[in-house]
């Protein structure tokens, strides 16, 4: 019993998550780690008078990556909320394939800009955390994939800040959502790491297929790691433009130019 308690509360300490107003669906099957389509249908989110989304439509295809870039305040996060049922919109409806997203999805995860990590437990036990019983062969994989496979017995305190984030991420990818939703989650990285980070994630996402929407403020970093870029302005989209450029993409790249004149012009 006490066990079970503690167990939930490590869950909702580490997603950071609030308690769902309403209770998560369970899923249909297990996660796979197959993309998920996600389509917004003339969402409006308002908090009281005041509408923050305004009439969103958007269909992101299964397994693509976008980037979402704009202003603060823009209503960057709170489109997120949304994709992962943490909030409802005020109107309209988000649908991951066919499905209704109507409560906590459990196949979409996150990673934010601070690695929220359990310091109390080490690196193994922070990526596997309540997973069932494979979770120990499944979180030592992940951490491998992501190249940490020689620290899963150290302590989050001992980490630096890109390996906290690549624990964070093994976390987030070890119960094989179909999407990921990152929210500036390099922004904190010195030019160096996060560029590391970049390499790693497209490799990750290119061997996994996950649906991916990436918030940065960092117009730069959509380019360079995204299939697509949406402007959000103001709770509308101001933008859409595919990144037709192969793959790899650095800061810089002179194909890039124009369009990233094109981006910040709309942000
Ligand atoms: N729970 C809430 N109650 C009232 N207003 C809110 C709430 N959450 C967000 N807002 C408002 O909605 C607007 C959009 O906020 P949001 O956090 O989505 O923007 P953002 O684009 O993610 O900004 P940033 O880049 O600074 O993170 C802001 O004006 C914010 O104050």
């Amino acid at each position: 019993m006490m066990t079970a308690v503690l167990n939930r509360l490590e869950r909702t300490i580490v997603d950071d998550l609030p308690v769902p107003a309403r209770p998560a669906p369970r899923p249909a099957a297990a996660p796979t780690g197959r993309g998920l389509a996600i389509t917004l249908s003339n969402v409006r989110k308002a908090f009281g008078e005041r509408e923050v989304l305004h009439n969103l439509d958007l269909h992101v295809p299964a397994g693509q990556f976008i980037a979402v870039v704009g202003r603060s305040g823009g209503g960057k996060s709170t489109l997120m909320r949304q994709i992962v049922g943490l909030d409802a919109p005020t109107a309209g409806t988000v649908r991951l394939d066919e499905r209704p997203v109507d409560g906590l999805q459990p196949d979409v995860r996150l990673l934010f800009q601070e690695a929220r990590l359990l310091p109390w437990k080490r690196v193994l036990d922070n990526v596997g955390i309540s997973r069932g019983a494979h979770w120990r062969e499944d979180a030592r994989a992940v951490l491998a994939d992501v190249g940490l496979a020689e620290r899963a017995h150290d302590w989050p305190a001992v980490l630096s800040g890109g390996q906290r984030q690549r624990v964070a991420l093994a976390r987030a990818l070890v119960s094989k959502p179909g999407v990921l939703l990152l929210d500036e989650p390099f922004g904190a990285l010195d030019a160096l790491t996060r560029a590391e980070m970049h390499t790693l994630l497209l490799r990750i996402w290119a061997a996994r297929g996950f649906t991916t929407v990436l918030i940065t403020h960092d117009v730069g970093e959509a380019i360079t790691l995204a299939d697509r870029v949406i402007v959000l302005r103001e709770g509308s989209i101001a933008l859409d433009v595919d990144v037709d450029h192969a793959r790899p993409r650095g800061h810089g790249d002179p194909r890039l130019a124009a369009l990233e004149t094109r981006i910040l012009a709309a942000v």
